[in-house]
């Protein structure tokens, strides 16, 4: 141990010498960032010229920033300098658009500089650039934009800074610095892999189930700098004594609303309950419904909200573009695939269902005409990183997805979204949706919905603010044998038998695929349950479901997540063997509470049994 941190300190002793340069770089930071930082869309500073010293030594500070009002996810607070923020009215500069803040410009340590710009990334996102400063002067904050806008980036780079300019005047020590959570394994693998990929001078590390803890234990010895992880395993290590949270200055909450869910608060609260009072929190996501407001406070210290979205009706990012077609639930598996073939056009599509039985059964179903993979909770972790590789590597262009991939994976160059089934909630529906129209770039979503639906598609758009334009229904003869024909149900420990050894989801048994010998791609397709993953207490949870979700975000472990904004309202229609038609609440296994923003409860249909 001794030898390790001796390591590490000598390691960066040469480093010592940066931290006499940071105090001018600082004072470029901050004289760059204030004027700049006015400019944040959705809000214009309106305000006096009243300047305090910030936390820049030697530097006057224009302070901007807004008190914590009550947590309205308004945009509209008055700063404690007296600036009045309020909400532009007409003019929403795109959440992408970047106005000319340059990166290079703001005294960050050159590093991340260099880092962002071999991706390209040359200029702040507004949500960056609004996050910024504060985050510099050390506040906690809750942070809302929307989907594919940068809010990784948002609270990385301040972080990112921080510990550079830490470790070069401390050396760095064994125990991380900082603790970032999210609610699945994809997404927290992916906000690892941002923060190693622009500070590849820092030592991360992903803590997450389906993978040997052995290995994580030892890199965690050998010390790191920041930690990126699911509840789940990181409550594990820390039982176990190789995760020591006793130096952590920061901490964030990736898709917030989602990890203060009960089936996430209580091991979120155990973390936090380890960590230094004295702490920089923050909390960021694309959605943040009104019921989280008391628990902010408890989390947060005196925060700064900073809303990107605020009161604007418009909750889907500016380039997505949705649409709405009905089917019933007979053909509706038939119609997916002129869909994609209209309006993927040959890009990526990840179709949503609401069950991984219904993945399964898709994938496999869709696989004689397209290249695709199935994606869900039950199919093993090492399966689960092979298809999603896959997927941003273009090896194939269906991914059919429950909710485990709904939240933050940023996945590139994705044309389209296809809703199988109504999601449970508005918050599920703008995150599934915002895995397209990404950075600025364009992306079409369809939600495919049944005649007992239509009242609640009038109330997602409604919610997201979005027009959804219809579609022309596609015919699908009646007694044509339904896209699932012939597709075993799940049996035992796995779907059907084809599945379980099957060459390759678009090759079909023979293995004529691109996939390994056992099915899936890349080989060691787990198939059904009997190779549910049960390593560890690794709980992905699922999403703000007022119910337990069919299957939500990688739930691992099935929980029941309290109330919140589901979609209120009776079952509309009856339902023959307890599935779900319409909105409201559903099958009789489910308890759905209703309450909170959104008006209408989980709808959508499935066969009602606990699928996680
Ligand atoms: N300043 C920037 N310039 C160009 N690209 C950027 C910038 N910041 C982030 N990106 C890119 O934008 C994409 C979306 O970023 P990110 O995943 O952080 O969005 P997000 O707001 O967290 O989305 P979600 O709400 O879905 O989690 C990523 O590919 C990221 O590399």
């Amino acid at each position: 141990m001794i030898t390790t941190v001796l390591r590490r300190s000598l390691l960066d002793a040469s480093k010592r010498n940066l931290s006499a340069s940071l105090t001018s770089i600082n004072a470029v930071l901050f004289h760059h960032l204030a004027p700049a930082a006015a400019r944040v869309s959705d809000l214009a500073v309106i305000g006096s010229s009243d300047v305090k010293p910030g936390f820049l030594s030697g530097v006057k500070a224009r302070e901007f920033h807004f008190e914590s009002g009550p947590l309205e996810f308004r945009a509209s607070m008055v700063s404690s300098a007296g600036f009045a923020i309020s909400e532009s009215s007409e003019r929403r500069v795109g959440d992408s658009e970047s106005d000319g803040l340059a990166i290079s410009e703001l005294g960050i340590s050159p590093e991340i500089v260099k880092a962002l710009s071999s991706k390209g990334i040359e200029k702040l996102f507004p949500i960056q650039k609004a996050v910024l400063e504060p985050a510099m002067e050390g506040r906690d904050m809750i942070g809302r934009a929307r989907t594919g806008t940068g809010k990784t980036l948002a609270f990385g780079i301040p972080i990112i800074d921080k510990i550079i300019k830490y470790n070069a005047k401390h050396g760095r020590g064994r125990n991380p610095l900082c603790l970032v959570l999210a609610p699945t394994r994809e997404l927290a693998r992916q906000v690892e892999k941002e923060f190693r990929e622009s500070a590849p001078s820092l030592d991360t590390i992903c803590l997450y189930g389906g993978t040997p803890i052995g290995q994580q234990m030892r890199q965690l010895d050998y010390g790191v700098d920041v930690a990126v992880g699911t509840p789940g395993r990181v409550i594990d290590l820390m039982k176990r004594g190789a995760l020591n949270l006793s130096e952590v200055q920061f901490v964030v909450l990736d898709e917030a609303d989602q990890m203060l869910q009960v089936g996430f608060a209580e091991d979120v609260e155990i973390i936090l309950e380890k960590l230094p009072e004295k702490r920089q929190s923050m909390m960021f996501s694309a959605t943040m419904p009104s019921w989280i407001r008391s628990l902010t406070k408890k989390y947060l210290n005196n925060p700064l909200t900073i809303d990107l979205v605020g009161d604007s009706d418009q909750k889907l990012a500016d380039g997505i573009t949705t649409y709405s077609i009905l089917a019933d639930s007979y053909g509706r598996a038939s119609i997916i695939g002129p869909l994609v073939t209209e309006h993927a056009k040959g890009g990526k599509c990840i179709v949503f269902t609401q069950t991984k039985r219904d993945a399964d059964r898709l994938s496999y179903a869709l696989a004689r005409s397209f290249k695709c993979e199935a994606l869900h909770g039950d199919i093993s972790q090492s399966q689960r990183e092979r298809t999603l590789a896959g997927f941003r590597d273009g090896h194939f262009n269906i991914l059919v997805a429950t909710d485990v991939a709904a939240r933050g994976l940023d996945v590139p160059n994705v044309d389209l979204i296809i809703h199988y089934e109504l999601p449970n909630n508005t918050e599920t529906f703008v995150h599934r949706t915002g895995r397209t129209g990404r950075a600025g770039k364009k992306g079409s979503a369809i939600l495919i919905y049944s005649q007992d639906q239509s009242r609640a598609v009038k109330i997602i758009e409604r919610e997201v603010g979005s027009r959804f334009t219809e579609l022309p229904s596609i015919a699908v003869e009646r007694g044509s044998a339904s896209m699932f024909e012939g597709i075993g149900s799940r049996s035992g420990g796995s779907f059907g038998g084809g599945m379980r050894d099957r060459g390759s989801s678009f090759g079909g048994r023979s293995g004529g695929g691109y996939g390994g010998s056992s099915g899936g791609y890349g080989g060691g397709r787990s198939g059904g349950s009997s190779n549910r993953y049960s390593g560890d207490s690794d709980r992905s949870g699922f999403g703000s479901f007022g119910m337990r979700s069919p299957e939500g975000y990688g739930s691992d472990r099935s929980s029941q997540s309290g109330g919140r904004s589901s979609f209120g309202g009776g079952r509309s229609g009856g339902s023959s063997n307890n599935r779900s038609s319409g909105f409201g609440d559903f099958g009789s296994d489910r308890s759905s509470q209703s309450g909170g923003r959104s008006s209408f409860g989980g709808f959508g249909s499935n066969d009602g049994k606990r699928s996680y």
